[in-house]
């Protein structure tokens, strides 16, 4: 895995988020010649923005129609997708109140109006750089050395976020457990070179058989993988594990030794829970678990989604 950590190695993407055009144009020529710019005129269109376009960084108006700067940033941080984005208040607002409230919201910093221009540049440049390396980190921690797909650590993270996020929306959440079927022998055969190469392909037919934002395929420890599948139910996470099933057998990597087919084959366990408040996260995967011993001894290569009294 490579990790950039010089700063400036790549443009930062900043928004400016105002509602007076003059304030946006300001901001503009200052940071256009270093920054990859978006501009967004209200508060839905700048947190659109952050969801789509992914900012490092937010230049964000306090006071404006709508949804104002301080409820914008708030929603940002309250997301697991947007909460690593820095947030810079653009203010006219001295008072000690108003400071604290920016600082309550989430914001990383802020710079007051009307704006120095020289200021605005150094803040800017300050925390993007801040952001990089906590970026760096953050892949460090999170990231499977091998794959490239997220760890178990944030696999971990994600379901207890997304645990909590179901139990108050009442929505399901699906967990896919799977595993490289015979891949100890594929290992003897072939070598741990390719079986490493094995796991790579693996692990890329797992992440574009994902489809939505919120979906996380994760390296879940050795030959075995665990995808979460957010407000996914039980129709839907079968579909995508039997799709995601194809897909590895699609890869058509060889593998002579497998009692199940001539090439790799992965077998996959779905469980789907609506949490309810006495529910632990891990039950979720020990079902999940319990549904892929049920698909290794129905013969591997093959979907087994677990029962309600699992
Ligand atoms: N190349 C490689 N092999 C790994 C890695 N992690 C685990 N393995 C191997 O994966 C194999 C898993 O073997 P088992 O748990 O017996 O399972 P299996 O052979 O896949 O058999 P079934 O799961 O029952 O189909 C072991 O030989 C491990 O050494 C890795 O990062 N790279």
């Amino acid at each position: 895995m490579t990790i950039n950590v010089q700063p400036g190695a790549r443009r930062g993407k900043v928004l400016l988020v105002d509602d007076q055009q003059a304030n946006l144009r300001l901001m503009h020529q200052i940071l256009a010649d270093e920054y990859e710019l978006f501009v967004a005129t209200g508060g839905a269109q700048a947190l659109e923005l952050c969801e789509r376009s992914a900012p490092d960084l937010v230049l964000l108006d306090v006071v404006m129609p709508g949804l104002d700067g301080l409820e914008v940033c708030r929603r940002l941080k309250q997301s697991p997708d947007t909460r690593g984005i820095a947030v810079i208040f653009v203010t006219a607002g001295t008072t000690p109140e108003e400071e604290n409230a920016c600082w309550e919201a989430g914001g990383a910093d802020f710079v007051t109006k009307p704006v120095n221009p020289l200021t605005l540049r150094h803040r800017v440049r300050a925390h993007l750089q801040l952001k990089q390396y906590v970026d760096a980190l953050h892949a460090l921690a999170f990231v499977d050395g091998l794959t490239g797909i997220a760890n178990r650590r944030h696999l971990n993270e994600r379901l207890e976020i997304e645990w909590r996020r179901c139990l108050r929306s009442g929505m399901p959440l699906a967990a896919l457990m799977i595993d490289v079927d015979f891949f100890k022998r594929y290992n003897d055969r072939y070598g741990h070179q390719a079986g490493d190469d094995c796991l790579k392909r693996v692990a890329g037919a797992l992440s574009s058989a994902m489809q939505r934002a919120g979906d996380l395929a994760a390296r879940y420890g050795g030959e075995e993988f665990l995808c979460l599948l957010p407000e996914t139910d039980a129709t839907a996470a079968r579909a995508l594990a039997e799709r995601v099933e194809q897909a590895v057998r699609d890869l058509a990597i060889e593998h002579l030794d497998s009692a199940t087919a001539p090439v790799v084959t992965v077998s996959v366990g779905v469980a789907v829970m609506c949490p309810l408040q006495d529910d632990a996260p891990a039950t979720l995967l020990q079902r999940a678990d319990a549904a892929l011993y049920q698909a290794k001894q129905l013969g591997r290569g093959q979907v087994v989604i677990a029962s309600d009294q699992d």
